[in-house]
């Protein structure tokens, strides 16, 4: 039975940094009982933040790069240079900085990548590719991803799936290309909610008063259509990390003191 957890930081960058402590900390301890593991990549401020305090952290390497996969949850369907892209982001913050072997750095495609402009045709090939990834022990077309991280936005959207939009009612595809997005830009890929319950671990990061409200609902059992964060669940634990802010609607969970 999968168990849900919140821990609250006194603030953003204790968050982030924390965050990161713990990559360290799971993904060694993974790779030390099975010999390699995945690790499914978010957007937007925190997360990014989040890979940058890994880049910093003197305990970095301590995770074995060459026999980590790397995924990403969403990706905007811009052109691959574009600074609106999670993967330069990622790259920028981490990625370029680290041992990996590019062959297990599985990226969405871009805008003018091999698919051209044409979003459903690139969230196809993803799905091909998680499908390619996945083993016997993962009972389907999605790997059982060891870590996913997600961000959620003050609405209630997590990765590009947002409230009752087409891509929340999706119960078959892994993955599905995401039009007229309300937050910019308008087209993306991402992965769906039955994906990201393929994970065992789903942490979710995030900060700032903007998402308590959604932070609360959803812990309070709101529907994942209304609230598609409140469906992004681990089958092995679902870990709330969130700043002081994020948690100021919570009443029953322990928060520090500010830093
Ligand atoms: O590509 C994206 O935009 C993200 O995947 C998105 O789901 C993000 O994580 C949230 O919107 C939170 O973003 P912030 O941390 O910047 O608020």
């Amino acid at each position: 039975m999968s168990k849900t957890e919140v821990v609250v930081y006194a603030n953003q960058d204790l968050l982030a940094a924390a965050a990161a402590a713990r990559l360290v900390t799971r993904l060694v301890d993974v790779q030390a009982a099975k010999g390699s593991a995945s690790l499914v990549l978010t957007g937007g401020g925190t997360g990014i933040a989040v890979l940058s305090e890994l880049r910093a952290s003197t305990a970095r390497d301590a995770i074995d790069w060459s026999r980590l996969d790397i995924y990403w949850g969403d990706e905007r369907f811009v052109p691959a240079d574009s600074d609106d892209r999670n993967e330069k982001q990622a790259r920028e913050a981490l990625l370029d900085h680290v041992p990996l072997d590019p062959k297990r750095v599985h990226v969405m495609a871009p805008s003018d990548g091999e698919f051209g402009d044409d979003p459903d045709a690139a969230a196809a090939a993803y799905a091909e590719v998680l499908a390619s990834n996945a083993g016997p022990e993962d009972h389907g077309d999605v790997p059982s991803f060891d870590i996913m991280l997600l961000g959620l936005g003050g609405e209630g959207h997590t990765a590009s799936v947002f409230p009752e939009s087409p891509a929340v009612y999706e119960t078959e595809r892994s993955v599905v290309a995401v039009r007229n997005c309300p937050k910019p830009p308008p087209t993306r890929i991402s992965l769906t909610l039955p994906a990201i319950r393929r994970a065992r671990d789903v942490w979710l990061m995030t900060a700032g008063e903007a998402k308590a409200d959604a932070v609360a609902l959803a812990l309070s059992g709101a529907g994942e259509v209304q609230l598609p964060v409140a469906g992004a669940r681990g089958h092995r634990r679902t870990l709330w990390l969130l700043d002081r802010a994020a948690a100021g609607k919570l009443t029953k969970v322990y928060q520090p003191p500010t830093a």
